[in-house]
């Protein structure tokens, strides 16, 4: 099976290939910047359809939340426009387009955790921006999985994981937001679980969906569970201290609880995401370790599923 993504050096689309490779049974292509450029979308589009996939996966996005405020034209280019570019050229190919979204479609003004059909009021441009790129996809292709999810990290790029492992080499207390609360998801997991769907062809399984590493946190108790790891094996230990948002300002501000509801994947697909607690071991693990090249846990069956 041939499966195209888009994106170069992002979290998700490297675990992509890693997984890929590890399956064998993929021929997985990425198609990105420096050639291909969102913002420019049409070039992007024709080389997707000249490469004739058989699953499109739209992984590439304008992901900087907080720089998203001050370039708002550029946020919506990529993740509309650009998005929509990809949706067309699966449509053209007629094949299933797997798009990422995020938990920021949704204010969190409420708690969680929020199912697929719940109110979505995006408190971010970031977030605006992903909202109008999910209607834009759902609009071209009826064959679309779109799949929210939130709070990625992985062994790759800049993300919590590897942030919060890097300042306790230098600091003995960190001081973490403990109000905000959402799904940590391992990239990894992700990966593995997108390259399932594409190979599983469900024929009813198109719509929106929430998938996200189970269990809910907050961003000081996941660090916590980063550090205890990371000090079980050997690597750099400190003092998370829990602070509210109210003290760490951002430019963007972020949902409160953005926590995702994934019943309706596991209804369908009869699996969902390990455990967040399992899936950071791993990456911390292989992080300390960069020879290390794990397995990334296997999935838990859903009650009742396969
Ligand atoms: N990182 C996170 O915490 C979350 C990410 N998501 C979504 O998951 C998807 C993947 O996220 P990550 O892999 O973590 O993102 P990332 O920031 O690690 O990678 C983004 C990728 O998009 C590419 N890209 C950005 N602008 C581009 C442009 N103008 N033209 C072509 N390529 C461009 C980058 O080169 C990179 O390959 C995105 O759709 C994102 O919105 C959803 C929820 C949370």
């Amino acid at each position: 099976m041939k499966v195209l993504a888009t994106g170069t050096t992002g979290q998700v689309v490297t675990c992509l290939t890693e997984i890929a490779v590890r399956l064998g049974d993929v021929e997985l292509i990425t198609i990105g910047r420096p050639e291909f450029d969102l913002i420019n979308p049409v070039p992007l589009r024709e080389a997707i359809v000249a490469a004739s996939p058989d699953v499109v996966v739209s992984a590439a996005a304008y992901t900087a939340v907080d720089r998203a405020e001050d370039e708002p034209a550029r946020a919506r280019a990529v993740n509309v426009a650009g998005a929509a570019c990809v949706a067309e050229a699966a449509a053209r190919l007629g094949v299933p387009l797997i798009h990422l979204s995020t938990d920021y479609v949704f204010s969190g003004d409420d708690p969680g955790p929020r199912k697929e059909n719940d109110q979505t009021r995006p408190r971010t441009l970031y977030g605006a921006s992903k909202l109008d790129g999910e209607k834009a996809v759902a609009s071209i292709t009826p064959r679309h999985v779109i799949l929210r999810t939130s709070w990625v990290y992985s062994p790759f790029g800049t993300n919590f994981v590897r942030t919060i492992l890097r300042l306790a080499k230098s600091r003995e207390i960190l001081s973490v937001v403990s109000d905000q609360h959402g799904n940590p998801t391992s990239a990894l997991d992700l990966a593995a679980a997108i390259l399932e769907i594409a190979r599983s062809r469900k024929g009813d399984a198109f719509g929106v969906y929430h998938l996200a590493g189970t269990g809910g946190t907050n961003w000081s108790d996941f660090a916590r569970h980063i550090l205890a790891v990371s000090h079980l094996n050997g690597g750099p230990f400190a003092t998370i201290r829990g602070i509210a948002s109210a003290d760490y300002p951002t430019r963007a501000r972020r949902p409160q609880d953005s926590r995702l509801c994934t019943d309706k994947f596991e209804g369908i697909f009869g699996w969902c995401l390990p455990p967040w607690q399992d899936s950071t071991k791993l990456v911390v693990r292989r992080l300390l370790d960069p020879d290390l090249r794990l397995q990334s846990v296997a999935r838990r069956p859903a009650a009742g599923g396969e």
